[in-house]
């Protein structure tokens, strides 16, 4: 898939020679020290800021997220570009910044393609160099506010058959064997969202020569029918912090699944309030 919000390697070495970019590196320090993107900058609180959906933590977050993506001149003229190592290797960490951009409103964002490794096989220039970003007034807006779903919006969808709640974590997660990806027993609690369904979110990807790519839209379409999900399906995307949910609805949104929100707070959240229903043990 190279069309809407998914860029190539060439596509956007293009696209920086012709218009105002910011290219955004959300991997680890010592990732991005080791080589980048030339004129990249490094943010990788997008990956790891663990998120709530109170009011307070909603503030928190927009604030945190405004004055981080002005420090690396985000104005609203510049098209923001993010990427990661590749798109199955980081827990859709790139796509995790797409997510917040597009809540918080911003107009012009692209996801490179298959992460760092499809730069590098494209056999394009990296580099080491420092960079200085230019800060600038991010531009917040409350466009994409409703794209973020909190606790009442998922207790909500819970009631509401039609809505699709997608589980994406990995295996040991949905069949209540680990609560986290940073270990079995980081959340207090193991299970699922009541009434669930799951696409491990692996299979929204599959292998190139150029690395792990999202598959094409009728590809991600037929991924779905598998869970009752078209294109007119109402879906509610959960995982554990909201980044291989981010992967998820990027490539649903690129599929044409026209509503499709994340419960960013996720399992993270959700697990820590014993006042808030789970299914236990095995799913079948
Ligand atoms: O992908 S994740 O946010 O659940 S670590």
């Amino acid at each position: 898939m190279t069309d809407g919000s998914l860029i190539s390697p060439a596509g956007l070495e293009s696209l920086v020679a012709s218009e105002p970019c910011v290219v955004i590196d959300t991997r680890a320090p010592e990732a991005y020290a080791a080589g980048h993107i030339p004129g990249a900058v490094n943010l990788h609180d997008i990956f790891t800021y663990l998120a709530t959906s109170s009011p307070e933590g909603i503030a928190e977050l927009r604030g945190k997220f405004a004055e981080e993506f002005g420090s690396v001149g985000l104005s609203g003229a510049e098209t923001a570009v993010i990427y990661e190592q590749s798109m199955a290797t980081g827990f859709g960490q790139s796509c995790r910044g797409y997510f917040l951009l597009q809540y918080l409103g911003y107009p012009k964002i692209k996801v490179l393609h298959g992460g760092y490794e499809a730069w590098e096989a494209a056999g394009l220039s990296t580099s080491t160099d420092a960079v200085a970003p230019q800060p600038k007034t991010f531009p917040v807006s409350d466009i994409g506010a409703e794209l973020m779903m909190d606790v009442a919006d998922m207790m909500e969808a819970i009631k509401s058959e039609g809505v699709v709640k997608l589980d994406v974590r990995d295996i040991d997660e949905w069949i209540a064997e680990s609560s986290s990806p940073y270990g079995k027993d980081f959340c207090p609690r193991k299970g699922r969202i009541p009434g669930a369904r799951w696409i491990e979110w692996y299979r929204m990807m599959k292998p190139t020569a150029s690395g792990p790519m999202i598959k094409s839209k009728d590809e991600v379409l037929a991924e779905c029918a598998t869970v009752g999900i078209t294109p007119e399906t109402p879906v509610a995307i959960y995982c554990f912090k909201g980044a291989r949910a981010s992967n998820t609805y990027l490539a649903l949104k690129e599929a044409g699944v026209k509503d499709v929100k994340i419960y960013f707070g996720s399992w993270n959240e959700w697990s820590r309030d014993p006042a808030l229903p789970i299914e236990e043990g095995l799913p079948f």
